[in-house]
């Protein structure tokens, strides 16, 4: 797919079979992407096709656009194109010329453009969409789309009060939580809700490894100073999984230097990572305690009744009615992240209607058939003593046993302690398959592990470590 300038003169003049492959592609895309997502992103587009049907320009009315049509549909279209076409087509994506209320307007150029041109836009109001430099904000992950929760109450709050805010409390806003719990859909929000009210602030939504790539290629061709302008003029910028800065010295460097200078002037930085400031690994101590001069919270995996309501509302926004008893049973076996939860929703509303049934437990049970067999095999207390045990190179046996040097009896209360985090079982059953130990022995090592967690950067990783394997 190439991004090209606005649609030249040099495409034949359009046929009516070959527009009939973009009215095809339409037609398929009308089928498989939920019709409000349909409206605001495809509808509105309008395309000149090459003669021989080779090449497609797809016109988008601006940058904004034109990105997301890139990262969200592109791929899509060019496959299904071809598939239609039968041989290879090239897609461009081209901004539309600037079609103002005055005559100036240039006419359509196609059957296709003169249907397209009468449908209204449904694309978001255009208000809020911002203008100017790219900002990376995707703009469906807004605080209306982001379902509270005690999990994640006290980031939601702060992360609000910054967008309303800017460059006041809370700075640098520090986000952090394990993967899929909603820290990215947490700092697109500001940066959208930011530019609702401020449509010319300078905002950037950066993955950390794109930052890193940023200063590699900035030391490459010698464009430091562009790369110093661009970071440093910021009003506000949302930088994701800091914890990929482990190790990149030279990053880091640069890094420290666009904080100070955004936070002298009074912008505003939002920071996420999979740990707390103090627990990320090989980053500078300057850097750590600069992450954690503002305000630093947490979010939590969601809680029973926070599931439910997400899989209700996500279930709705694809104008689908998930049954409360339906959600509640796919909460409770989904328990792990947000990401998990949407992975379910999905092959539960795909099995649905292609079997053209009605949601219920059983057509959950169905769909989810590989997703439940692999949890429930994955979180057992056994597999977790063999996991903990083969990573602390031990013996299983040595779970049950009584032997107690510390070289047994650390990663045996470190997977007691997985096995209260991860399972559903009690402290009693717990001690029960750890060799026939007393609850107030689970116990202790529940607290004792939980709490050094917080302290003990290397213990933390390796928590991680065990707990992404576990879950696979
Ligand atoms: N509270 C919530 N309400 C609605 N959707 C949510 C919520 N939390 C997360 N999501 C959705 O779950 C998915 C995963 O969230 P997101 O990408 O923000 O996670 P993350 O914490 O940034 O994960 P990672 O560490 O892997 O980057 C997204 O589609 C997001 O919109």
């Amino acid at each position: 797919m190439i991004e090209g300038t606005p649609p030249d003169a040099s495409l034949a003049e359009t046929q009516l079979d070959t527009l009939s492959l973009w009215t095809a592609c339409m037609d398929r895309l009308s089928q498989e992407i939920p019709e409000q997502q349909f409206n605001t992103w495809i509808r509105p587009l309008s395309a000149t096709v090459a003669a021989d049907g080779s090449r497609v320009v797809v016109s988008v009315a601006n940058r904004f656009k034109m990105d997301w049509i890139r990262a969200q549909y592109a791929t899509r279209i060019t496959a299904l194109l071809e598939s239609i076409q039968g041989a290879p087509v090239v897609l461009e994506l081209a901004l539309a010329p600037r079609e103002g209320p005055s005559r100036t307007a240039p006419a359509p150029r196609t059957v296709q453009d003169q249907v397209l041109a009468e449908l209204p836009d449904l694309a978001p109001a255009e208000a809020t969409v911002p203008s100017g430099p790219k900002t990376r904000l995707n703009p469906a992950l807004a605080f209306s789309t982001l379902v509270e929760g005690s999990a994640n109450r006290m980031a939601r709050a702060a992360a609000m009060h910054v967008a309303g805010s800017l460059g006041q409390l809370y700075n640098p806003l520090f986000i952090y939580g394990g993967v899929g719990l909603g820290k990215t859909h947490l700092v697109h929000a500001i940066g959208n809700h930011l530019l609702a009210d401020r449509p010319q602030a300078k905002v950037l939504y950066i993955h950390a490894e794109q930052f890193v790539s940023d200063v590699v290629k900035s030391y490459q061709r010698k464009t430091f100073d562009e790369f110093k302008e661009r970071y440093h003029s910021l009003d506000l910028l949302l930088i994701d999984d800091v914890q990929f800065f482990a190790n990149k010295e030279r990053t880091q460097e640069e890094f420290f230097n666009a904080f100070e200078a955004l936070l002298a002037k009074k912008s505003h930085i939002v920071l996420t990572s999979d740990t707390y400031p103090k627990g990320l690994a090989d980053i500078h101590e300057r850097l750590v305690s600069r992450f954690d001069s503002g305000l630093t919270v947490a979010i939590e995996p969601p809680e029973l009744e926070m599931r439910v309501a997400i899989l209700i509302n996500k279930a709705a926004v694809e104008n689908a009615v998930m049954p409360e008893e339906v959600a509640f049973f796919v909460a409770k076996n989904v328990r792990s992240n947000v990401r998990e939860l949407e992975g379910a929703l999905r092959k539960i509303l795909a099995y649905s209607r292609f079997n053209q049934k009605e949601i219920s437990i059983q057509l959950a049970r169905d769909a989810l058939k590989d997703l439940l067999s692999i949890q429930n095999r994955q979180i057992s207390v056994e597999n977790i003593q063999k996991t903990v045990a083969d990573f602390y190179k031990i013996k299983v046996a040595d779970m049950y046993s009584k032997k107690r040097p510390a070289s047994i009896a650390r990663p045996r209360q470190i997977a007691m302690f997985l096995a209260k985090e991860l399972t559903q079982k009690s402290l009693p059953e717990i001690g029960e398959l750890f060799g026939g130990r007393d609850h107030t022995t689970v116990l202790h090592a529940v607290r004792k592990i939980g709490a050094e967690r917080q302290q003990n950067t290397e213990l933390n990783q390796q928590l991680h470590v065990l707990e992404q394997t576990l879950k696979g």
